[in-house]
Parts: structure tokens; C-alpha cells; sequence
């Protein structure tokens, strides 16, 4: 079973414009939604989609709507009761296939919160495969949150203890890194920030010293994967261990831990227009979780995550894919060698 955990979700209200978004016009939308996310929820509901077994662990009333709406889609669950609604994250999406999106903060933890939460995500991961700590950690939990856990539960079920995934984002990622995860799921941008932030890591031995050099733009990291793996290997030091890196209509890269005889692969598909990319990294993970729980080879992970990916930024929203809106046979999965790949990403491109 998986457990996912989401200390900060959100109720997502999606607007789909006609048009370009115009700030300071009225504009009316086309079409709207509303669904129960959060990064953790959002696995929680692509595995579910998928048929696969998890538990969402996530603190909120029962009235919430984020709640309600899960047990709405049967979606299993336990939740810490807050006393005070969870917040709304909105997104904008226009025909073009631009995704604008305000999170707000959250509502405030007190430590008596915080620890609370903790010990239901104790409680809750006995016996788990997996435990995936995603999100934002609302205000008042301190950003050591998801490496104090993943601590905990090594400490408190031993040989037994389940594998560790962050998605996650800012101090609470460069924290979590310290507790070498299992698994790690970074977009470009997530990728850079950690970069940034962990700067101070010991560089790799031999390594030309990279702190202080001028980093690419996201979107550039996502044209060149071998940035991308340059920017893991220096991060590896510092307690990454393997990394599913998505790439947006690039596809995705999965880097295995330093020292391992296995190769880094890439997977990429035809292009498509991006409906709402919204959950789509959140899908990715789940797709790779659930070849993984199936006994599945990396190539099998990494195709399941990107065809996951690709079926979630094509539908609105943050609608998480059925298994019949997957087409995992448009994936190519291949050992990633720099050079080539430069070249296939411009063939499949023009
Ligand atoms: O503010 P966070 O916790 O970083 O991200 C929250 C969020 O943007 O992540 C999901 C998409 O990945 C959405 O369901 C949700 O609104």
C-alpha cells in the first residue's frame, strides 16, 4: 500500500478562459471546476484511478470540501481535524495552453498541530511500500517537517520501513534531501531552487566548483537533460538519491543514486497541447509509484510516469488520468547519452 501524505491541500478551482488571461479586465470564463488537491491528494487520486492501493493521510475538518470531495470519489483516507478550512488554490488556463496558478498559504499549524500530524502519519504508514510527503508545508510547521518524519518512520519500523518519495518544493524539499530519500520528483524549476539552495553541498570529487555560476532558465533545463543530470550529480552529495526529474512536453529523466551500475534513462512522446499542466508531476509520480509497487523495471516506471504525465496535461483541470486515457505505447524510454539525445530532442521537435 501506498501512503501519501499532504500537510497543506487545497480545494483547486480551475477557470478556463476563452482567451488570454488580461490583467486588470473582466473577462468570463468558459468552463470551471473544483476538485480536493494538494500534491499528496493528488497521487492519492491518480492511484486510485489506476486502481492502485493507497491511503491519504491530510489534516482538514470533516465538513471540509477537500474532504468531502474525496470521499466522494472514494478516495481512502485519515484526516487530523483543524477547526479552520483549508485553503483554495486557484489556476487559470487559456486555449494556448498557458496554466497561471495562486496558492495561497494555508491555515497556521501550532506545535501541538504539527506534532499531531506527525504521529498520524506514524500510525498511518504501518506496513506501507511507500510513504510520499508532498506539498508545501503549511505556515507554523518548520521546514525540517518532511525529514524529521522520514527519520521517524526509519527509526520506529526499522528493516520494515516503507521507501520515501518527496515532491516537494523550496526550503521544505532542501530540508527533506538531508534525509536522503528514497525517491525525489522534481520539475526544472524545483530542480534549480534546490540547486540554489543547496549550494553549499560538498562539490562531487573532481568536480569543478558550480556554486556561484549562473544558472539556465527552467525552460532551458528542459531542453538540455544533460544540464539537468550535470545539476543531480552535484546535488548527490547533499542526500539525492533517485531522481524522476519531469520536463514538461519534454518528457522526463530518471536519474538513479550515485554509484549505481544503472543507467539514466529519458522517456519522451509526441507533442501535445497542454489542456491544464496542473497535477501533471503529481500523476507522473503516482505512475511511477504504481509500476514500481507492480514489480516493474525502471524503463516500465519511468514509461508509466510519463504516459501518467502526458494523460494529465491533457485533460482539464486538475483531473487525474483513468487508465483509459493512457497511451504509455506513444513513450520512448532509452539509456540517456548527451549527445544523442541533443539531437532527438530537435528531430522529434521540427
Ligand atoms: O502550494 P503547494 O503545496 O506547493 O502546491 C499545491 C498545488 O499547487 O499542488 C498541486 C499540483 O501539483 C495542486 O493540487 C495544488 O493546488
Amino acid at each position: 500500500m501506498i501512503v501519501t501524505v499532504t500537510p497543506n491541500p487545497s480545494l483547486d478551482r480551475t477557470i478556463e478562459l476563452p482567451g488570454p488571461l488580461i490583467p486588470g479586465e473582466l473577462q468570463r470564463a468558459a468552463g470551471q471546476s473544483v476538485e480536493s488537491g494538494g500534491k499528496g491528494v493528488n497521487v492519492s487520486r491518480a492511484l486510485s484511478a489506476a486502481g492502485a492501493g493507497n491511503l491519504a493521510v491530510l489534516p482538514g475538518d470533516p465538513s471540509d470540501p477537500v474532504l468531502v470531495g474525496l470521499a466522494e470519489i472514494q478516495v481512502p483516507f485519515r484526516s487530523l481535524p483543524l477547526g479552520a478550512p483549508l485553503r483554495t488554490n486557484i489556476t487559470i488556463t487559456d486555449p494556448q495552453g498557458t496554466t497561471t496558478k495562486i496558492n495561497e498559504a494555508g491555515p497556521r499549524f501550532g506545535h501541538q498541530l504539527t506534532a499531531a500530524l506527525e504521529e498520524l502519519i506514524l500510525h498511518a504508514a504501518e506496513g506501507a511500500s511507500w510513504v510520499v510527503l508532498a506539498g508545501s508545508l503549511p505556515p507554523g510547521v518548520p521546514d525540517d517537517f518532511y525529514a524529521r518524519v522520514a527519520g521517524q518512520l526509519r527509526s520506529r519500523y526499522g528493516t520494515q520501513a516503507p521507501r520515501i518519495a518527496v515532491d516537494a518544493s523550496g526550503p521544505a524539499l532542501a530540508a527533506a534531501v538531508a534525509a536522503r530519500p528514497d525517491l525525489i520528483k522534481p520539475n526544472a524549476e524545483e530542480l534549480l531552487d534546490l540547486h540554489r539552495r543547496v549550494a553549499g553541498a560538498p562539490a562531487r570529487a573532481g568536480a569543478p566548483a558550480r556554486a556561484g555560476a549562473p544558472q539556465p532558465a527552467p525552460a532551458e533545463l528542459e531542453r538540455h537533460p544533460d544540464l539537468v543530470v550535470d545539476l543531480l550529480r552535484d546535488l548527490q552529495p547533499a542526500g539525492v538519491r533517485t531522481a524522476l526529474v519531469t520536463l514538461g512536453a519534454r518528457g522526463a529523466l530518471l536519474i538513479p543514486p550515485a554509484g549505481s551500475a544503472d543507467p539514466v534513462l529519458c522517456a519522451y512522446g509526441p507533442p501535445l497541447t497542454a489542456r491544464s499542466t496542473v497535477g501533471a508531476g503529481d500523476a507522473s509520480l503516482a505512475g511511477y509509484l504504481a509500476a514500481h509497487q507492480a514489480g516493474g523495471t525502471a524503463e516500465d516506471c519511468l514509461r508509466q510516469a510519463t504516459a501518467q504525465g502526458r494523460a494529465a496535461a491533457s485533460l482539464p483541470g486538475s483531473t487525474m488520468p483513468a487508465p483509459g486515457d493512457l497511451t504509455p505505447s506513444d513513450v520512448v524510454v532509452e539509456a540517456f547519452h548527451p549527445d544523442s539525445e541533443r539531437h532527438h530532442h530537435e528531430h522529434h521537435h521540427h
